[in-house]
């Protein structure tokens, strides 16, 4: 494709084609930039989309595809970003939030995995990141973070799917966004979307232990979910994260809570399990879709509080 115009969005791309799409991207919208925050083990550059429109903003952080293998949300990761450069200053909402708030999006989090996924194990989840002593590979991103990290809601087999890594932070995947949140020091919300299940999940995951903000969280969350299922009536669930799926320590989101970012949330896209991380294409768009419905919802209340 020679424009983000004639890019299919109806279809999965493999990492050459997300990262073409990104500095077409770029290119077309002024508004639009390209960081790169750090590089992955095997060298490949972790690129994040900046869209502002002025200077000194405090932001809102999207990453999508930080599990490999869960491709609706790196393909809903294209969607969104061609989504914000198309309604800024058509969609009132929309052009309201980026008048006042940059948004960072981190479409391809693990990109080693995702080449990995491409042509070796469709199903792979974690970083490709050797371990020492272990003919296994790779650390779960999902458990490397500084909050509970090495609880019982990780392990500590390298062969697990669920491998904490050696210490917090270990992968360089996960300590790029690590640095950047700390340098931006302003993030103000924090999404990461993985698949599948259809819920929305809010700290903790390491503790039963109510978060401080569990009253706004929950309701802020059944908000989201209920505009989510106007489009197309996808049910979700919603909750911490302990109580509405599972335990689990080191997460993403328990850590960005940790920083002072109150509106950290997880979503887990379609579907329920007929398909699960193998979603078919044609439901990416509706997925993208209704997803940013609540993405939206999330966004305005950050904005008015
Ligand atoms: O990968 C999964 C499929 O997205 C399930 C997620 C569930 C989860 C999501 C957010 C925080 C803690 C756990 C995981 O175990 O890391
Ligand atoms: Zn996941």
């Amino acid at each position: 494709p020679r424009s983000t115009d004639d890019f299919v969005y109806t279809t999965y791309h493999d990492l050459n084609s997300i990262y073409s799409f990104m500095d077409m991207l770029v290119a077309e919208n002024s508004m639009v930039s390209k960081i790169v925050i750090g590089q992955s083990y095997e060298s490949r550059p972790l690129n994040v989309l900046k869209f502002s429109t002025g200077a000194n903003r405090p932001g809102l952080w999207i990453d999508t595809g930080i599990h490999s293998r869960e491709w609706v949300t790196q393909a809903s990761g294209i969607w969104f970003a061609k989504k914000i450069v198309t309604d800024y200053g058509r969609d009132p909402a929309l052009t309201d939030i980026l008048n006042k708030y940059d948004i960072f999006l981190e479409i391809v989090t693990n990109p080693d995995g995702f080449a990995y996924t491409h042509s070796s194990d469709r199903m792979w989840r974690k970083t490709r990141k050797p371990n020492p002593g272990s003919s296994c590979v790779g650390v779960d991103p999902n458990r490397n973070w500084n909050t509970g990290f090495g609880g019982p809601g990780a392990s500590s087999n390298p062969c697990s799917q669920t491998y904490h890594g050696p210490s917090a932070h270990s992968e360089p995947e996960i300590k790029a966004i690590v640095d950047f949140v700390k340098s931006h020091g302003n993030l103000k919300a924090f999404l990461s979307i993985h698949s599948y299940s259809q819920m929305l999940l809010y700290p903790h995951g390491y503790t039963a232990t109510p978060a401080k903000d569990q009253t706004e969280l929950h309701e802020l969350a059944r908000k989201a979910i209920t505009e989510l299922k106007s489009l197309y009536s996808t049910a979700y669930t919603f909750g911490s994260i302990i109580t509405t799926i599972y335990q689990a320590d080191g997460v993403t989101i328990d850590w960005t809570y940790d920083q002072g970012i109150k509106y950290s949330y997880t979503f887990e896209l379609r579907d329920t399990g007929r398909y699960g991380f193998i979603l078919p294409a044609n439901q990416i768009i509706p997925t993208a879709e209704e997803t940013w419905l609540a993405l939206m919802v999330i966004m305005e209340h950050t904005k008015n509080n």
